[in-house]
């Protein structure tokens, strides 16, 4: 298979679960983490890899290194894997999303992005999603009439913060999250909450239409609840672990042990918490958005550099929803196609940048 960001905390647990399976990975996709990709050649022995930067190819210890965008799609057309996992973050995930689908591979899709700015123009039928509440929704969906699907939220780095000091919160503190060990990126956005509010948006084109909700859940033991017309509710407890959702996604009829169960016993208690938009404000357009959610390509252009202002200092943390909220307001033309999502994506960006 291919392993697309092979270096990030996906795709080390990719590269996990492909040993214990004894999956051949025929490429290896990474950025600047040439050290790690180094050791994960020897491992895996990829026949080919790519890398971000050129100034970086001497460093690669593999007689066939490209490097750049336009090289991942080439290799993706070129390769003979059946399979593609995508672990690349943000809107760069996109095309190779595309590509894999056009030459008919699986996609094992963790890059978010890909479903949020371009979901309309997405096949699903050859996506399985590596993110744990689609997984848990996956994996309590029955052939009975669903009223409600429901994913849980951490409420990240600042679910105990006080709201007045929000805004001077740093990168640093951003990067607390309570459960889950993963990128950057992500756990910025599970400190806004444009994480679960991109989740639902996922779940919208993974399952369709119908109504979906989040709710917090301090622990991250539940993923999923599914609230069934005759009034019965289950839910997905599993560890914090991105290994069984990684699992299913590479052989969706995986019989193995991948994680010890949770033991109730010792977790003692469990806490809910509803999202609200005091602490949380990107949640004032979740319903708006998911009433039209071709509009999440908006959401997500202004995310990313609304992020890019917040680590470059020049915004506060606040000020990425209210940046998000500003460009969703001014920008309300949906995508017909796939040339408008990257055609939208471009002016979203230009617009927050000089904001
Ligand atoms: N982490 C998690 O538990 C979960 C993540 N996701 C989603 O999965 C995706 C990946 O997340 P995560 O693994 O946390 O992110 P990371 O930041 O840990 O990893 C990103 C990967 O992409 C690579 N990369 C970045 N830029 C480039 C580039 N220009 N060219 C080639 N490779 C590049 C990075 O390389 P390098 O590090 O070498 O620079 C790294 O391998 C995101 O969309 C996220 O939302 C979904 C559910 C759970
Ligand atoms: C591991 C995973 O699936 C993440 O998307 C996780 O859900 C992020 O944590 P939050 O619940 O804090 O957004
Ligand atoms: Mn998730």
């Amino acid at each position: 298979m291919i392993v697309l960001g092979s270096t990030g905390s996906i795709g080390v647990n990719t590269l996990e679960v492909a040993k214990k399976f004894s999956i051949d990975i025929e490429v290896l996709v990474a950025g600047n983490n040439i050290e790690l990709l180094n050791k994960q050649i020897q491992e895996h022995n990829p026949k080919t890899v790519v890398i971000a930067n050129k100034d970086d190819l001497f460093k690669v210890k593999h007689p066939n290194v490209l490097c750049g965008e336009e090289a991942i799609l080439k290799i993706i057309e070129d390769s003979k894997s059946d399979l593609v996992v995508n672990a690349l973050v943000g809107f760069l995930g996109l095309r190779p999303t595309l590509t894999a689908l056009k030459c008919n591979k699986r996609v094992a899709l963790a890059n978010k992005e890909s479903l949020v700015a371009c979901g309309a123009f997405i096949d699903t039928a050859k996506i399985q999603p590596i993110d744990s509440e689609h997984f848990g929704l996956w994996y309590l969906l029955q052939n009975r009439p669903v009223e409600k699907m429901i994913i849980t939220a951490s409420g990240g780095a600042f679910r105990d913060w006080d709201i007045k000091k929000l805004q001077r919160a740093t990168l640093a503190d951003t990067q607390k999250h309570p459960n889950w060990s993963m990128g950057q990126k992500i756990t910025i956005d599970s400190a806004t909450m444009v994480n679960k509010m991109f989740e639902l948006l996922e779940a919208r084109w993974l399952f369709g239409e119908g109504k979906y909700d989040a709710i917090i859940e301090t622990k991250s033991l539940i993923h999923a609840l599914i609230d069934f017309k005759d009034g019965s509710t289950t839910a997905h407890f599993a560890d914090a672990n991105m290994q069984l959702p990684i699992a299913f996604a590479l052989d969706s009829k995986m019989q193995e042990n991948i994680l010890s169960h949770v033991d109730l016993l010792k977790v003692g208690s469990l806490e809910f918490r509803e999202i609200t938009v005091e602490r949380y404000p990107v949640w004032e357009i979740k319903e708006e958005l998911l009433q039209n959610p071709s509009r999440g390509v908006v959401v997500n252009a202004a995310n990313e550099v609304a992020i890019e202002k917040f680590i470059a200092k020049e915004i506060g943390f606040m000020d990425i929803a209210k940046n998000i909220i500003k460009a969703y307001e001014k920008f309300d033309a949906q995508p017909k196609n796939v040339d408008d999502v990257f055609a939208i994506d471009k002016e979203v960006r230009n617009f927050v940048r000089v904001e």
